[in-house]
């Protein structure tokens, strides 16, 4: 195969090295950094360019740092560990001004970037997988090969679910009804580890009782059950009762629920969200919330004002709703399907602020309510620049403005990035 040598130009936002050969075709190269002049093999086509492999890294950069991880470059979980983390958080931070940029807001005010620490991920969802010896790997899925990379270790989650890894593989071993692929999603709670296996097969009576020993010897008050592909989870063991707090007030989250990936990052778009809010808000101020979850947020915001909720997941509004009666939280949460069903300018009529925390495809549907709405403030929590960028243009072309954003790394060493944006309408 020929090589080539080349500059890097840029990390593309996958985070891989990017340069342009001679000819002008883009290279995507994982592993290199800008700057760097490196040795590549092209490979692929890809939609806008071709993929190549790192051959050696001629020419380093200071901004490389020595990857700390074993399961570095192959696990498909971090793709970032080979640079030093002030770089690595100032590229956060400026793809965040880009994406602003590409809204129309080219002055936009940027924080400096909350980098979550090593070893807090709280939620994780690990690919499993039978082999032909009958022998397990779980792990997260290898970076671009069909496999799994089997951790013995991992830097980024919580020691506690680390330390499930080999106990879960021995006993998901025994399963019959693992056939050949599962996924575990591991939510640490307050309460402990809370297990969602995802099996290519119906758990047969054997089984059920493997899954209670396991949850007995290793202290997980909940372990439950769903089709690999389909719906409808069961709670195939429980041995205490599961509940999360925000602000204070327990919430006992479904199996599999979304949580903030980590307490730290929580707490940061939480400050953030709050510091988005008009500074003067009267304790009977309404303040309306959309994609709200189990109530991450709603509980923090109940104690600036009344909430009015809105979330599409059933189970999730029952959570928030049931959490909020008890504890006589200004809550009250409403199913709502908002990509069906969005808002309208209408009902928004009277709300002294609004947040909105959308899932990765973001809220196309809902902004141009928004937009035209008579809302002074909308703080936007994104986890996704291109849905925000598009989603931002809407807000900027009705006369809103940036009052202040903050970039969030919730997801440490990998190419994800999260933002709380307060907009504001000038008066
Ligand atoms: C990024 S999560 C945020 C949840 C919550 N704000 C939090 O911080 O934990 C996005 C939420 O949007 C909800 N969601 C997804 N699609 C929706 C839709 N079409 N209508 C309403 N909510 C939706 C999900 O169920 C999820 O709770």
């Amino acid at each position: 195969m020929t090589t080539l040598e080349l500059t890097i130009t840029a990390l593309g936002a996958g985070g891989d090295g990017l340069a342009v050969t001679p000819d002008g075709t883009r290279l995507f190269v994982p592993g290199a950094l800008p700057g760097e002049r490196v040795r590549v093999a092209p490979g692929a086509r890809r939609g806008d360019g071709m993929a190549a492999v790192l051959e050696a890294v001629l020419d380093p950069v200071p901004a490389r740092a020595e990857p700390p991880c074993p399961h570095f470059p192959r696990c498909g979980g971090c793709t970032l560990q080979h640079m030093a983390l002030a770089p690595y958080a100032g590229w956060k931070r400026d793809r965040l001004a880009e994406a602003l940029r590409r809204a129309g807001f080219p002055d936009a005010p940027v924080a400096e970037t909350f980098v979550t620490p090593p070893q807090t991920r709280r939620r994780a969802d690990l690919a499993v997988r039978r082999q032909a010896d009958g022998s397990i790997l779980l792990g997260f899925h290898a970076r671009g090969a069909a496999t799994v990379e089997n951790l013995s270790t991992c830097l980024v989650l919580d020691p506690a679910l680390v330390a499930l890894f080999d106990p879960l593989r021995a006993m998901l071993r025994g399963l019959q009804s693992l056939r050949r692929e599962g996924s575990a999603v591991l939510n640490l709670l307050d309460t402990g580890p809370d297990l969602l296996l995802r099996l290519d097969g119906e758990p047969n009576a054997v089984d059920r009782a493997a899954i209670a020993a396991f949850a007995s010897a290793q202290r997980l008050p909940r372990i439950a059950g769903a089709p690999l592909k389909g719906s409808g989870t069961e709670n195939l063991a429980q041995i205490g009762p599961v509940s999360i707090a925000f602000a204070g007030v327990p919430v006992a989250p479904p199996p599999g629920a979304f949580l903030q990936a980590t307490p730290q990052g929580e707490a940061a778009i939480v400050a953030a969200v709050l510091e988005g809010l008009p500074g003067k808000l009267t304790g009977k101020a309404r303040i309306a919330e959309l994609h709200a979850g189990l109530g991450t947020l709603s509980f923090p915001l109940a104690q600036r004002g009344r909430v009015a909720a809105f979330e599409g997941s059933a189970e999730a509004v029952a959570a928030l709703d049931a959490a909020a009666r008890r504890a006589g939280a200004r809550i009250s949460a409403t199913r709502r399907d908002l990509v069906r069903q969005p808002l309208s300018a209408k009902e928004l009529e009277g709300f002294a602020a609004l947040v909105l925390d959308p899932p990765f495809a973001g809220a196309a549907d809902q902004m141009p309510a928004l937009a035209r709405s008579s809302l002074s403030r909308i703080v936007y929590v994104s986890c996704n620049p291109v849905a925000l960028s598009r989603d931002g243009k809407l807000l900027q072309q009705a006369g809103w403005r940036v009052a202040q954003a903050t970039p969030i790394d919730q997801f440490l060493w990998s190419s994800q990035l999260e933002a709380v944006v307060a907009f504001e309408r000038p008066r």
